[in-house]
C-alpha cells in the first residue's frame, strides 16, 4: 500500500546526491591553517569525498568502523562527514579542547580505528599516541608541503593519501537507521558520554533545521557555521546548507576571532551565522572598536547558552541583524526549540520577554515539564520542572550503555529545568546542577546572568550557588568588565532592586578579568564553582 516508503532510504547519500545532481556549483570557501582563502565547488567537494572513501577502503577500514576526526571547521573536515557517514563508516568528530585524559577516554571508548587530525593537534596526539592502543594509524589534514615532521605511528599526509585515489566511488546503499556519526558530550557536568546518530535522525533533523520557522535557507545564502564542527554536527548545518545548495563559508581554526570572523563574512556575503554567545560578544566587540559593520548579514542563530539581551539589541539597533534564539543539546542532534522572528507589531517588552525565551519546539519534538515525583506540571508559563523530550531525533540511549536513557514512559530527561508557557515557548531557568536552592526556594541563575548582562560595564556574567548557613545556598555574582570600565559591586547589586524578587537579589558580586569556559565556550560554572569553594560570605551576610 505504502510502496513509496521503501524507494529510498533516509540517509545522508541522498543529501550529497541532491547537492551533486542540482546544485554542483555552489561555492564552500574555507579559511585554513595554510590557505586564508580556499574556494571549490560542491562538485569537487564531493570528488574528493569519492577519492577519500577509496582512500578509507585501502586502510581496510570496514563497514561501522569509527572515523576520529580532530579538526576545525574546513572543507577537508566536510569532505570526511561525507566520505565516512556515506560509505557505511562513522564519523566520530571530538573536541580538541578537552583535556589529554578527555580526549584518551573518547578515543578508546569509541574504539575509533583511524584518526584524521589538523596538523596544530599532532603534538597533542604525540603526548597521547601510547594510550591509543586501538587506533590503527592517523592522517594529518594537510598537503605534503606542509606535513609536519612527528614521531605519531603510521601516518600519512591526507592530500598524498588522496591523490592516488579515483574519485568514482560505489556509494553503498544504506539502512537508514545505520550509524552515521557519532558524538560525545563535552562533559560540562559530568564524564563524556556518546550518542550515537542514525541516518534517518540526521536527515529528519536537516529538515527540522531547514524549516520555514527555523533556519529558513535560501539556495541564494550563504552560511557561514562558527559552531564548531566538531560539536554536535555543528548543529547540521554541513547537510542543511548543501540540502538547497546555498554558499557554505567555513572559518577555520581562529573562529573566536572578532576580526576573523567580520573580513570572512563581509568579504563572503554572509547572510545567516550560527554559534554561541561568546564569539558574538567578540565579534560585537570587533565590529564596536572598528566601526565596522556586516551589511549582508541579516540574521544569527545563538545557542548553546542563554543569550543575553544586549547580544539582541546590539546586534539589531547597530548592525539590522535579527538574532534568533535555540535550545538544544548532543542528546538532540541537537535542535530542540527555535526562537521565530517575532512579529513587528508585539509591544517591545513583550518581545524582549518572548525572544529571551529559547523558543517553541522543532517540529518533530515534543517536551513537557515534570516535577520530582515525575508528574507533568503545567504549560503556563510559572511552573518550572525537569524538561523532557521525546522524538525522532532523540538520543534513546548512549553509545554502548546497556540501559535505556529513557524514563519509563519513553521520554528523555534533559537535565534542564524550565517552564513552557501558553503558546509553546521554552523559558531555561537552569541546568538542575547550576540551580540555586536557597531556604527550599529555586533561584534561577540564567535569569540573575541576564540581568546583569543588561548593566553597563559588563562584558560577562554568572551566577553560582554559594553555601550558606542559613538559607543552604545563595546566589553570587561574579562579573568580567568590559575593557576600561570599572564596576562597582555595590552599585551593581542595588541595579537589581526592583527588577527580580528581593530573595533572589544576590548576596554578593565580584568582578574577576575572567571567567573559565569549557571546551564549546560556555561558562563553566562547575569550575567557577570549584574556584569559589573556600569563598565566605561577609559576615553582615552570613546573619
Ligand atoms: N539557548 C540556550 N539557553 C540556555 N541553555 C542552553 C541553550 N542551549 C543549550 N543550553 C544548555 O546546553 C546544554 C546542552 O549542552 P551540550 O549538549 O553541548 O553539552 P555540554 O553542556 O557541553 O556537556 P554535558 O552534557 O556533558 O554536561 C543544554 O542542556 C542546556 O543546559
Amino acid at each position: 500500500m505504502f510502496g513509496m516508503m521503501m524507494q529510498s532510504q533516509l540517509t545522508l547519500t541522498e543529501i550529497m546526491r541532491h547537492a551533486q545532481n542540482n546544485f554542483p556549483n555552489s561555492e564552500i570557501v574555507s579559511v585554513t591553517a595554510d590557505n586564508p582563502q580556499h574556494r571549490y565547488t560542491y562538485r569537487e567537494a564531493f570528488a574528493r569525498a569519492g577519492q577519500l572513501a577509496n582512500a578509507l577502503k585501502r586502510l581496510g577500514a570496514q563497514s561501522g568502523d569509527r572515523i576520529g576526526t580532530l579538526a576545525w571547521n574546513d572543507y577537508r573536515h566536510f569532505e570526511l562527514y561525507y566520505a565516512t557517514s556515506c560509505s557505511g563508516l562513522v564519523c566520530h568528530t571530538i573536541n580538541p579542547r578537552l583535556f589529554p585524559e578527555q580526549l584518551a577516554y573518547i578515543i578508546d571508548h569509541a574504539e575509533d580505528r583511524w584518526l584524521f587530525i589538523d596538523p596544530m593537534f599532532v603534538p597533542l596526539l604525540e603526548a597521547l599516541s601510547e594510550k591509543l592502543t586501538g587506533v590503527r594509524g592517523f592522517v594529518v589534514l594537510t598537503d605534503r608541503a606542509h606535513m609536519p615532521d612527528t614521531t605519531l605511528p603510521n601516518v600519512h599526509c591526507y592530500e598524498s593519501l588522496l591523490e592516488s585515489e579515483s574519485s568514482e566511488f560505489a556509494w553503498p546503499q544504506l539502512d537508514e537507521d545505520s550509524a552515521a556519526a557519532l558524538c560525545y558530550t563535552s562533559g560540562t557536568t559530568g564524564n563524556p558520554k556518546g550518542v550515537l546518530y542514525s541516518h534517518r535522525a540526521m536527515v529528519l533533523h536537516t529538515y527540522g533545521v531547514l524549516m520555514p520557522d527555523v533556519f529558513a535557507l535560501q539556495g541564494s545564502e550563504a552560511v557561514l557555521p562558527v559552531v564548531p564542527m566538531f560539536h554536535v554536527n555543528a548543529w547540521s548545518i554541513p547537510y542543511a546548507v548543501p540540502a538547497v545548495g546555498a554558499k557554505l563559508v567555513f572559518p577555520g581554526p581562529k573562529m573566536g576571532c572578532g576580526e576573523t570572523l567580520s573580513k570572512l563574512m563581509q568579504r563572503e556575503g554572509v547572510t545567516i551565522a550560527a554559534g554561541v554567545p561568546t564569539v558574538w560578544l567578540a565579534l560585537l566587540k570587533y565590529l564596536r572598536e572598528n566601526g565596522e559593520t556586516i551589511p549582508s548579514l541579516n540574521r544569527v542563530v545563538v545557542g548553546g547558552s542563554a543569550c543575553p539581551w544586549t547580544i539582541m539589541q546590539e546586534f539589531e539597533q547597530k548592525h539590522g541583524v535579527y538574532t534568533h534564539h535555540a535550545w538544544g543539546m548532543t542528546e538532540m542532534s541537537p535542535l530542540g526549540t527555535y526562537n521565530a522572528r517575532v512579529p513587528a507589531s508585539i509591544p517591545m517588552d513583550e518581545a524582549r520577554v518572548l525572544r529571551l525565551k529559547q523558543g517553541r519546539a522543532a517540529f518533530g519534538v515534543e517536551m513537557r515539564i515534570v516535577d520530582d515525583k515525575g508528574q507533568p506540571l503545567p504549560h503556563d508559563g510559572i511552573a518550572f520542572g525537569a524538561l523532557q523530550v521525546r522524538g525522532p531525533w532523540v538520543c534513546e540511549r548512549y553509545f554502548k550503555a546497556e540501559e535505556s536513557a529513557l524514563t519509563a514512559d519513553g521520554w528523555f530527561d534533559t537535565g534542564d529545568v524550565a517552564t513552557i508557557d501558553p503558546k509553546g515557548y521554552l523559558g531555561i531557568t537552569d541546568r538542575t546542577k547550576d540551580v540555586i536552592k536557597s531556604g527550599g526556594e529555586w533561584i534561577s541563575s540564567i535569569e540573575l546572568e541576564n540581568f546583569a548582562m543588561t548593566l553597563t560595564g559588563v562584558a560577562e556574567a554568572a551566577v553560582i550557588g554559594v553555601a550558606h548557613e542559613k538559607w543552604a545556598e545563595r546566589p553570587l555574582l561574579v562579573l568580567v568588565p568590559t575593557p576600561g570600565a570599572e564596576l562597582d559591586p555595590k552599585a551593581i547589586l542595588a541595579e537589581f532592586e526592583g527588577n527580580v524578587a528581593k530573595w533572589w537579589i544576590p548576596d554578593d558580586c565580584i568582578v574577576v578579568t575572567e571567567l573559565p569556559h569549557t571546551a564549546t565556550g560556555k561558562i563553566s560554572k562547575k569550575d567557577l564553582r570549584m574556584q569559589f569553594v573556600d569563598y565566605q560570605w561577609p559576615e553582615e551576610i552570613t546573619a
